[in-house]
């Protein structure tokens, strides 16, 4: 039997954990992103998903049961293979748009050089070859997660995970935003692990939805989104299945509140 752990981006098993040695804060999670695939983790606030996300990227320390494999290893921080984005930007305010574009991959050791070529064309990407000497400031709020969106891209990442990297932006700004990762994805092929709240954003850009209970956060479901790619975020809005999706999210959500009210 093929070794699930060394071929998946992300292979969770049977994972505990919890920060005081007696709350339990996650429980019992199973989870796997094959190579290329989109998930996204949905849940509510407080059920775990930044903790599960940053158990990834190796930025906390996994001590309790279980197993946790990110591109064939141990989660450590720095790993070259995984790229961040978070939901409010993380742009430095001295740097240029293209400086901030490089800086992941400058960071993870690429050549000043190549690292400016590569932000160069994902700007450009962005729809942002424009402002390339443009300081965050003057930048608007979508157009610094374009920047930011840019940046991780630029890092050549196989696995990207996400942190509602749209979930501070404006309904309208968020659609657009969405489009573009759906064009980048589509490009670029990385495997992602990506958490939101919006119900439509998460059927929008995924293959699959993971639906976690309220804490202990556990999965609760396991969604496949057999929605046609290349995908549109207008086309999408028109397609009754895009809408049965979203329904069927949103029973496996609150199933997961009954079941920890209850
Ligand atoms: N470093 C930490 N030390 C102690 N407790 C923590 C730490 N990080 C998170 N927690 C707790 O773990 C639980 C899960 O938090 P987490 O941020 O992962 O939830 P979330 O699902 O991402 O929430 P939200 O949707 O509101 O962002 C919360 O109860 C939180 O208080």
């Amino acid at each position: 039997m093929p070794d699930l752990s060394k071929e998946a981006a992300i292979y969770v098993k049977g994972l505990d954990l919890s920060f005081d040695g007696s709350t339990s804060v996650l429980l019992d999670v199973n989870l796997n992103v094959a190579e290329g695939e989109f998930v996204s983790l949905v849940g509510p606030s407080g059920c775990g998903k930044t903790t599960l996300l940053n158990l990834c990227a190796g930025l906390v320390k996994h001590t309790g049961a279980g197993s946790i494999t990110v591109a064939g290893a141990a989660p450590h921080e720095g790993n070259e293979q995984v790229g961040y984005m978070l939901a409010r930007d993380s742009l430095l305010p001295w740097r240029t748009a293209l400086e901030n574009a490089a800086f992941g991959a400058q960071v993870r050791g690429v050549p000043a050089a190549k690292s400016i070529a590569r932000a160069k064309s994902m700007l450009a990407e962005v729809g942002l070859a424009d402002y390339e000497k443009a300081l965050p400031k003057a930048l608007s709020h979508g157009m610094r997660q374009r920047t930011a969106l840019a940046r991780t891209f630029a890092m050549d990442a196989s696995l990207l995970l996400m942190d509602e990297p749209f979930g501070a932006l404006d309904a309208q700004t968020k659609l657009q935003l969405e489009d573009l990762l759906l064009r980048l994805c589509e490009q670029h092929r990385h495997s992602v692990l990506f958490v939101t709240h919006d119900l439509a954003e998460a059927v929008a850009v995924s293959d699959r939805v993971i639906v976690m209970s309220s804490r202990p956060g556990r999965i609760i479901a396991d969604v496949p989104i057999d929605l046609p790619r290349p995908r549109s975020i207008r086309e999408l809005q028109k397609s009754p299945h895009f809408h049965e999706l979203y329904a069927t999210l949103w029973s496996h959500l609150e199933s997961g509140w009954t079941h920890h009210e209850g």
